[in-house]
């Protein structure tokens, strides 16, 4: 039977990265979707953004929502300092072992804790399930119609602390008009866009940093 996009990127890790190297693992990815198959991973532009904000921030406790195959979950865990830990929710099981694989070749499964689960019904666990208190960093690039009410389900459920920072990927396209109406003119957050390009191509997309002040 034939092989699916993201076994076929699997593939293309394991053939054109070194194991235990993210940053090759990152390289090959965005190889593959350049010049062969486009996937919708952050990529290489907006993904220099998130390391930029990463590295500032360096983060302990850190939520990604939507895995995918798990390019931004080593973009971010590879900046990680010792100790710290992502929580990665990917809620379809072929996507989830396609990451599980990358991240593996990639060096970081102790930084990593890839869940397989909807983020709404795993954030209202995150305390009692993980020991979590509240999170310094969450990475949205799921469904773009849970943005808005997961990042209510995380306030509301006392996840997020003055400080911590949300980055939204693909404001503009597809779009998340609801969620940045939100954090826009919330007095809940600082918000700014970073302009970019949807992953691999000339199309604008961007990501939206939006600081929770508690
Ligand atoms: C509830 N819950 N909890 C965990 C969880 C995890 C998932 C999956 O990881 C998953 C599956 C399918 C789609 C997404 C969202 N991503 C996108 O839809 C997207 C599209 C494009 C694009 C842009 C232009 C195009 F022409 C086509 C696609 C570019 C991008 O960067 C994207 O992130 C995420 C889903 C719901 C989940
Ligand atoms: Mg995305």
């Amino acid at each position: 039977t034939k092989s699916t996009r993201p076994q076929r990127l699997l593939k293309a890790v394991q053939k054109h990265s070194t194991r235990g190297d993210p940053q090759s693992v990152i390289s090959a990815i965005d190889h593959f979707c350049r010049h062969r198959e486009w996937a919708m991973n952050v990529g290489d532009e907006k993904g220099s953004i998130l390391d930029s904000v990463v590295s500032e921030l360096n983060p302990e406790k850190v939520l990604e929502l939507g895995t995918y195959c798990g390019y931004s979950t080593v973009r971010i865990a590879r900046l990680l300092p010792p100790g710290a830990r992502l929580i990665t929710l990917e809620f379809n099981a072929d996507y989830a072992a396609i990451a599980r694989q990358v991240i593996a070749w990639a060096g970081l499964e102790d930084k990593v804790q890839l869940v397989e689960g909807a983020s709404g019904d795993w954030i209202p666990r995150m305390k009692e399930h993980f020991g979590i208190e509240t999170f310094d960093f969450v990475f949205l690039d799921h469904w773009k119609d849970r943005y808005l009410p997961d990042t209510k389900l995380m306030e509301d459920c006392g996840l997020l602390r003055k400080g911590t920072v949300l980055l939204a990927d693909n404001v503009i396209c597809p779009g998340v008009p609801d969620y940045l109406e939100y954090v826009r003119n919330s007095l809940s957050y600082k918000s700014c866009y970073f302009k970019s390009h949807l992953e691999y191509t000339k199309a604008e997309d961007g990501l939206e940093k939006s600081v929770f002040l508690g």
